[in-house]
């Protein structure tokens, strides 16, 4: 790894795997050691397809499991820039509209950058940009009572529109395209997001690079 530019570790797997509590979790317990220069959270679902084009009843039929769905393009243009220590605009997305809002956040690189998503290992381009990389194999059963609650809650989604779109589209594309791609992880991580030896594995890992001089 070059001692210069930030590290960028990715974190992927199913939906509702864990992926997001458990770069939180390792972001949250080590950003006062770190500062705000030091560590940071970037997540592929940004990087979903804006669709202020189509009217709500197509935006609901979008099969949002295919990398097609997402402009993986511009996440790894984003990406090459994190490492050459640029800022970049990341969009915002907003899974109640199904699109994009109108304004975007400033990201500035810090040394250590974790980036969540389910299809982030499915692409060759985006893999390349990854230094270390995490594969979250939570059972898919577990996963489906979970993005049942939080959807229900966190989404504005009913028990049949999840439950439709899993057997649609979640389930299918989870065996196309994400259990394939846990060929290319360097950890794969049982248990989901509260994994506690994981957790303290990552963020060993993590001190000890940043103890590494960053150019800026
Ligand atoms: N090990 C766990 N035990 C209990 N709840 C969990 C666990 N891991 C994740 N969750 C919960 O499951 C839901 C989905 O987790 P999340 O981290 O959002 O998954 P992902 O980012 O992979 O879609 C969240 O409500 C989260 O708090
Ligand atoms: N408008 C959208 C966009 C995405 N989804 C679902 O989100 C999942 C990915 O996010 P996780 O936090 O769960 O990893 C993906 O499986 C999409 O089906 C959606 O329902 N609506």
């Amino acid at each position: 790894m070059n001692a210069n530019k930030p590290t960028i570790i990715t974190i992927t797997g199913p939906s509702a795997s864990g992926k997001t509590l458990f770069a939180h979790t390792i972001h949250d317990e080590l950003i006062d050691e770190l500062g705000e220069d030091g560590i940071s959270i970037l997540s592929e679902d940004a990087y979903y397809r804006d669709q202020s084009h189509l009217s709500m009843s197509e935006r609901e039929q979008t099969n949002y499991d295919n990398p097609s769905a997402f402009e993986h393009d511009l996440l790894t243009e984003h990406l090459k820039k994190i490492t050459e220590n640029k800022s970049i605009d990341v969009p915002i997305y907003c899974y109640k509209t199904h699109t994009r809002l109108n304004e975007t956040r400033v990201f500035t690189p810090t040394k250590i950058v974790l980036v969540e998503g389910i299809l982030l290992l499915s692409n060759k381009a985006l893999r390349d940009q990854f230094d270390i990389k995490v594969y979250m194999d939570t059972p898919l059963d577990i996963c489906l009572v979970r993005r049942i609650k939080r959807d229900l809650i966190e989404r504005n989604r009913s028990v049949e529109s999840v439950t439709n779109q899993y057997l649609e589209t979640v389930r299918p594309m989870y065996y196309q395209f994400i259990e394939p791609s846990k060929a290319w992880a360097d950890i794969v991580i049982t248990r989901g997001g509260k994994n506690r030896m994981a957790i303290e594995v990552l963020k060993a890992k993590i001190r000890q690079l940043s103890k590494l001089p960053l150019q800026k």
